[in-house]
């Protein structure tokens, strides 16, 4: 019986990157999926620490915060760098994907018609930090940090693979995002879930906007 359980919503919302990170590391987890009716009338929500999904167990552990989540896998299967300056940096650039996530959710759930186009225009500037991170690894522009994959990797590539599908051409004027993106898209345990049809079949978002 796996050990992890994801409760969301059936979108890949904030709980893909996860999935991602699961899938890539070869661990088993059930998704539970809760309709927006389960959501307002049962009491999911009134249990809920800050009356939000997603919801991750891990054997008696119950962790609401989708980057709770992430760090909590990442403690546990070596994806938090090699020492603590490592694993710094690493919360240094999640937070960063956080806050474009952020944006992101903004304009899907709050503006999406008015905001699609301004929004677009501003994603070179947003995207120019992490191509600059990328350019200063002395690994070959392996990873945000270090030479080794970290949370914060699946989750900025969960976040550009969303964007790619708003604005297909988003990242043709950065040379290392888009090939970060195809490598670590390319893993073979991330290229399986990838095509799987749970996550072809699993909308971006709860409003149906992408
Ligand atoms: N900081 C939290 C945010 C979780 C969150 O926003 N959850 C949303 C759903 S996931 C998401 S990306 N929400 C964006 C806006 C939204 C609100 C309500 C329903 C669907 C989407 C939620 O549970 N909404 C239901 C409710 O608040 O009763 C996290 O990172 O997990």
């Amino acid at each position: 019986v796996p050990e992890y359980t994801i409760v969301s919503f059936n979108i890949r919302g904030r709980c893909e990157a996860a999935r991602m990170l699961l899938a890539d590391q070869g661990l088993e987890w059930k998704d539970e999926f809760v309709t927006i009716d389960t959501w307002l009338q049962g009491d999911l929500k009134a249990k809920a620490v800050f009356g939000q999904l997603p919801v991750f167990k891990d054997g008696g552990l119950t962790l609401y915060q989708s980057n709770a989540i992430l760090r909590h896998l990442a403690r546990k299967h070596g994806l938090y760098g090699k020492d603590l300056n490592d694993q710094s940096c690493i919360d240094m650039m999640n937070d960063g994907v956080e806050d474009l996530r952020i944006k992101y959710l903004q304009l899907i759930y709050k503006n999406y018609e008015e905001g699609k186009d301004a929004y677009i225009k501003s994603l070179p500037a947003e995207f120019k930090y992490f191509e600059n991170v990328l350019g200063q690894k002395k690994y070959g522009n392996g990873f945000l940090v270090g030479n080794k994959i970290s949370f914060a990797d699946y989750n900025l590539v969960d976040l550009l693979c969303n964007h790619l599908v708003l604005a297909p051409g988003c990242l043709a004027e950065f040379p290392l995002l888009s090939a970060y993106v195809k490598r670590i898209s390319s893993r073979p345990r991330i290229q399986a879930f990838l095509s799987s049809d749970a996550h072809k079949n699993r909308p971006i978002n709860g409003n149906g906007k992408q």
